[in-house]
C-alpha cells in the first residue's frame, strides 16, 4: 500500500509556483494578485480562506481578503464582485462557499468575470471544462489529476467509480477522468444519495473517489482488492483527545481500507492540501491570461 502524500505533492507544486513567481518578479513582471471574499463567521471556512492566503505568501502572490458580516445585502455583495471584475490589479477571485442563504451562490459565480474565476465554478468554465477548450479547473478536481499524473497511476480503462455528484468534486472529476487525455481515459460510474446498492458499485472500482462528508461511509468490504482510493471528505469530529476539541474524518473507514489498497488518500494530508496548491496554480494561470475571451 502506497500512501498518496498531499501534504509533500502540494509543498513540491507550490515550490514550483514559488520558482514562476520569482522569474516574473526578476523581468519586472507583475506578481500574481488572488482576492478571497469570505461572508459570515463559519469556523471551517475562516480557516480554509486562512489557509489560501498565507500559501499565497508563501509563493510570492499578492493576496485580499474581503470579509464581509453575513448581513451583507446580495446587492451589496454582487456590486463588490463587480468592482473587483474592473479591478485591473486583482487576476483572480474566489468567493468561499457556502454563502448565507439569502444570497444565491448562482447569482454570485455568474457576476465574476470567468477569466478571474480561478475556482472554475462559473458557467462558462464548466462548459469549456466539457467541451476540452482552455479552462479553469476547480481545483480539488484538479488536485485529485495532480496526484494520480505524479504517482504515474494507469487510469486508462480502468473502472473509476466517483460518489458524491456536487458541483465542485463529485459531478467536474467523474467529466475528468472520462476524458481522452492523461489522468483520463477511464470508464466512469458516477454515485449518489439515491444510488441502489452503493456496495455493489464501490466494489467495481479500481479507482473509488469519495466525495460525500459523511465518515466512514466506504467500509473495507466495499473495496476491491488493490483499488487506489481517494478520499476527499474532510468532515470535522468531536475529538476531546485533540486540544481543538475535534479532528478531520474523511468518507473512507482508513484503517481497514488502507491494507486492501494499492494507494491511498489519508486525511489530512491528501486532497485538501492539493486543493490550495491547485488555486495557487490556477492564479498563476489567470495572472498569464491563460484564460481569455
Ligand atoms: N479536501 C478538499 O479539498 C475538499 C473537501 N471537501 C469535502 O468533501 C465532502 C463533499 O463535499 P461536497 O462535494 O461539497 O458535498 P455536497 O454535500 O455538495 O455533496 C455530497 C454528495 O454526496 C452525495 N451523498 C450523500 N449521501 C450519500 C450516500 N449515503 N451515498 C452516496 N452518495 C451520497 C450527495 O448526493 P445528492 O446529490 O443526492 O444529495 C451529494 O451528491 C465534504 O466532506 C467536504 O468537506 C469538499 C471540497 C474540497
Ligand atoms: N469557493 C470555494 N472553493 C473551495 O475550494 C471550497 C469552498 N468554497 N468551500 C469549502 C470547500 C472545502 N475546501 C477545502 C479546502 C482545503 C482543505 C484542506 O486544506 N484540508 C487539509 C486540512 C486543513 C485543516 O486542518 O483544517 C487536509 O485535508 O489535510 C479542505 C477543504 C475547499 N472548498
Ligand atoms: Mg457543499
Amino acid at each position: 500500500m502506497i500512501l498518496l502524500d498531499g501534504k509533500k505533492t502540494s509543498e513540491a507544486i507550490q515550490r514550483e509556483i514559488a520558482a514562476e513567481v520569482a522569474d516574473i518578479k526578476a523581468k519586472g513582471g507583475k506578481v500574481p494578485h488572488l482576492a478571497a471574499i469570505l461572508v459570515g463567521h463559519d469556523g471551517g471556512s475562516m480557516t480554509y480562506v486562512n489557509n489560501k492566503v498565507l500559501a499565497c505568501e508563501n509563493v510570492g502572490f499578492e493576496s485580499t481578503l474581503l470579509h464581509y458580516e453575513d448581513d451583507i445585502t446580495e446587492e451589496e455583495l454582487l456590486n463588490k464582485i463587480r468592482e473587483i471584475n474592473q479591478d485591473d490589479t486583482i487576476d483572480g477571485l474566489i468567493v468561499q462557499l457556502p454563502l448565507p442563504r439569502h444570497i444565491s451562490s448562482t447569482r454570485v459565480l455568474e457576476v465574476l468575470d470567468y477569466k478571474k474565476d480561478v475556482d472554475g465554478f462559473h458557467p462558462l468554465n464548466v462548459g469549456h471544462m466539457v467541451a476540452g477548450l482552455p479552462a479553469y479547473l476547480p481545483a480539488t478536481p484538479y488536485g485529485i489529476l495532480q496526484l494520480l499524473e505524479r504517482y504515474n497511476i494507469e487510469t486508462k480503462g480502468k473502472h473509476c467509480v466517483v460518489v458524491g455528484r456536487s458541483n465542485i468534486v463529485g459531478t467536474p472529476i467523474s467529466i475528468l477522468m472520462s476524458k481522452c487525455t492523461y489522468p483520463g481515459e477511464s470508464t466512469v460510474t458516477i454515485c449518489h444519495r439515491n444510488t441502489v446498492d452503493l456496495a455493489h458499485h464501490t466494489r467495481q472500482a479500481d479507482i473509488l473517489i469519495v466525495a460525500v462528508g459523511k465518515p466512514g461511509l466506504i467500509t473495507a468490504d466495499m473495496v476491491k482488492e488493490g483499488a487506489v482510493v481517494i478520499d476527499v471528505g474532510t468532515t470535522r469530529v468531536e475529538d476531546a483527545t485533540r486540544a481543538r476539541g475535534w479532528r478531520l474524518r474523511g468518507d473512507v473507514d482508513f484503517d481497514h481500507v488502507a491494507p486492501k489498497c494499492s494507494y491511498i488518500t489519508p486525511v489530512p494530508g491528501g486532497v485538501g492540501p492539493l486543493t490550495i496548491a491547485m488555486l495557487l496554480k490556477n492564479t498563476l494561470r489567470a495572472a498569464k491570461k491563460e484564460v481569455h475571451d
